[in-house]
Order: structure tokens, then C-alpha cells, then sequence
């Protein structure tokens, strides 16, 4: 029951863009070339690391994200891969069969204020990235700062800035296939 829509309608969508084809253009997905630029922000943002958030003013409004239920999957095969070292989405529930079908979720690489960030291996090419998990619930009242970054972040290519591969919107999360950062630039 994925629902899709149109970034210019306002909505969040599954943004289908091949991590493997997309890897390259904003730098080496994977590695710690990506640093989020830094700046001022009264705010957290949401949807982006630490630097990344402070990029832009917040506006909040009462208005409500465009929500989706969407068919989903069990969390992740269990015993190889990121996941091997214990961590698993019990805390969480299951990720949408979108994504689960075609990425491994793993450990857990940090938590913001409105979401979790997970390692996750795309599983026909082995390629990492991170999975933000944005809780709706966590966000209420915030949804049109959501919005707004999550739009931004589809127009932005640029090798300082992570790289947002695709997005999938369910009844209660937004996730974010993320460019992965492996150097610590968010303390
Ligand atoms: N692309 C990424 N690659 C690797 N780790 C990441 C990535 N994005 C986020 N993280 C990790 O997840 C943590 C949480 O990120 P998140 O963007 O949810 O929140 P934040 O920007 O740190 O804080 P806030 O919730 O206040 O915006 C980060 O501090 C970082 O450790």
C-alpha cells in the first residue's frame, strides 16, 4: 500500500535513484569526503546531521506531512551484514518492504532528536549509506520544516553536503536513504 507522490506536491515520495548510479555525483558515497557545511540555525533540523541542520532557519507550522501507509517487511535477515552485531529495528518495527527489499538495515550509527540513523548495505551492489528514520510522532508540529528540508535536500548535489539517494513515507516515519558519513563530523 506505498503510496508515491510527486515532491512538488507537497507529499513525501520514494525517491528512486540508484544509490549505485548516484554514488559519484555528490562526491564517493561511503566516504568521509562528504562534510556537511556549517553555519547558524535557531532549531534542529530533523533530516540532517548536525552541520547540515544549521544550514537553514526553521519554520513550524501545525501542518500535517502527507502520510502513507505502506506495505511492510520483516526488519532484517538476521546474522550477516551491519545487523550481525546486535543491533535490530525491534526498537523501531519493521522498515517498508521498499527499502527492506533492497537494503539491509544495520546498527545504529546515532540519534538526533527526531530520528534514528542507521547503517544500511544496499544488497545488489554492497554499498553503504545511512538510513534516517525521522518518527513522525516526535515531529508533530514540525512537519513543514520537514518538508522543507527534505525538498531542499532533493534539489542539493553538492560534495559538502550529504546526498540524499531516496526517501520513503509511511503512516508513522519518514526514511532517508542517506549518502553514508564515515569520519565523526557531527560532534
Ligand atoms: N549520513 C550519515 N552518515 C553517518 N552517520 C550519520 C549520518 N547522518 C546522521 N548520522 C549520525 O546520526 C546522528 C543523528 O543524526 P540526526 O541527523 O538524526 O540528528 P542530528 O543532526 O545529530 O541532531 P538533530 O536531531 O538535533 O538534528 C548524528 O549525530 C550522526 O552520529
Amino acid at each position: 500500500m506505498a503510496r508515491s507522490s510527486s515532491p512538488r506536491g507537497g507529499g513525501f515520495s520514494r525517491r528512486s535513484k540508484s544509490p549505485s548510479s548516484t554514488g559519484t555525483a555528490n562526491g564517493t558515497v561511503g566516504s568521509p569526503l562528504s562534510t556537511p557545511r556549517s553555519g547558524k540555525s535557531m532549531s534542529p533540523s530533523p533530516t540532517s546531521p548536525a552541520s547540515l541542520r544549521r544550514r537553514q532557519g526553521s519554520q513550524h507550522s501545525g501542518s500535517s506531512l502527507s502520510l502513507a501507509s505502506t506495505k511492510v517487511c520483516s526488519s532484517m535477515d538476521e546474522g550477516d551484514g551491519p545487523g550481525s552485531e546486535g543491533d535490530t529495528l525491534e526498537d523501531h518495527g519493521p522498515v517498508p518492504a521498499s527499502i527492506g527489499d533492497r537494503y539491509k538495515v544495520g546498527r545504529i550509527l546515532g540519534n538526533g532528536n527526531f530520528a534514528v540513523v542507521r547503517q544500511c548495505v544496499e544488497k545488489s551492489s554492497g554499498q553503504e549509506f545511512a538510513l534516517k528514520i525521522i518518527s513522525k510522532e516526535k515531529c508533530r508540529g514540525k512537519e513543514h520544516m520537514i518538508q522543507s528540508e527534505v525538498s531542499l535536500l532533493r534539489c542539493i548535489k553538492h560534495p559538502n553536503i550529504i546526498l540524499l539517494i531516496e526517501e520513503m513515507d509511511t503512516q508513522s516515519d519518514i526514511y532517508l536513504v542517506m549518502e553514508l558519513v564515515k569520519v565523526n563530523i557531527f560532534s
